[in-house]
């Protein structure tokens, strides 16, 4: 069999893909499908970090914020991330996958805190480590933190599960005429303003020299078929 293109992912999940069908929350049959996805890549033997996302639960820019100070919304989404991670956990666990959640939040009830060096621990002996609460930090999103986390655990590749399928000329939520890229450069996605991944992010990619690739959490299969270097999804490189 041919081995994975890559022997260590941090793979950011979206928050919002989270309620599936529904319009708020976690959706059950959803969180199982996307944690059997994540377990065909850990049986590949695989490492797998995860970082998830908020936007199922609160945004600190979303409508339900204006308002309020910013930093304190932006607070709260980190907690809503830590509320996901949980789930997924959890989820992982009913299907047999061995996780630790560390949270940016010092929360230590809930979750450990943040600790570079267990965390590539965890990852050495197959564990896979769910990363809470973002950056830890207001005013950034949780795919700043996938890059940052990503390059802290020496990933070989950043990996955005997202609603959409790649990366498109315009959003094809709200544009049906917009094309997928198959390839492009960070500073394509930066200049064209291509709004999948937000500046900070693509900018650190870029100038860590990280690849990233965009794909859709949706597709059966997707996962397995970038880990295992196959044409899906959008790569974004240097
Ligand atoms: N040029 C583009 N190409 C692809 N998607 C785009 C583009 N511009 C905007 N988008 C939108 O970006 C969304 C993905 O980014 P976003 O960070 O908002 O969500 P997420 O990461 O899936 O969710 P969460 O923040 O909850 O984790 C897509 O669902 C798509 O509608
Ligand atoms: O480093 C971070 C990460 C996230 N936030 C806040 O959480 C929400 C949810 O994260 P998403 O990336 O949008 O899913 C985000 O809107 C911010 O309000 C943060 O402040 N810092």
């Amino acid at each position: 069999m041919t081995a994975p293109a890559y022997k260590r992912i941090l793979l950011k999940l979206s928050g919002e893909a989270l309620m599936g069908e529904d319009s708020y929350g976690i959706n059950r049959a959803t969180i199982d499908r996307m944690v059997s996805e994540v377990a065909e890549v850990v049986r590949l033997g695989v490492q797998v970090a995860v970082v998830i996302g908020g936007g199922n639960i609160f945004r600190g820019v979303a409508p339900a914020a204006a308002g309020m100070d910013r930093a304190t919304a932006d607070y709260m989404g980190m907690l809503a991330t830590v509320m996901n991670a949980l789930a997924l956990q959890d989820a992982m666990r009913r299907q047999g996958l061995v996780s630790r959640v560390q949270s940016a939040l010092n929360i230590e009830q809930v979750a450990e805190p943040y600790i570079r060096g267990k965390a590539m621990r965890y990852l050495e002996e197959g564990k896979v480590v769910i990363f809470g609460a973002g950056t830890g930090n207001p005013f950034f999103t949780t795919d700043t933190a996938a890059a940052l986390r990503g390059m802290e655990m020496n990933v070989d590749v950043v990996l955005k599960a997202t609603k959409v399928d790649g990366v498109y000329t315009d959003d094809p939520k709200t544009n049906p005429e917009a094309m997928r890229y198959q390839r492009l450069t960070f500073d394509e996605a930066i200049v064209k303003n291509l709004k999948v991944m937000d500046a900070t992010a693509l900018t650190l990619c870029r100038d860590q020299k990280m690849p990233l690739c965009v794909f859709s959490i949706f597709k059966e299969g997707a996962l397995k078929r970038v880990v295992m270097g196959e044409d899906e999804g959008t790569l974004v490189q240097c």
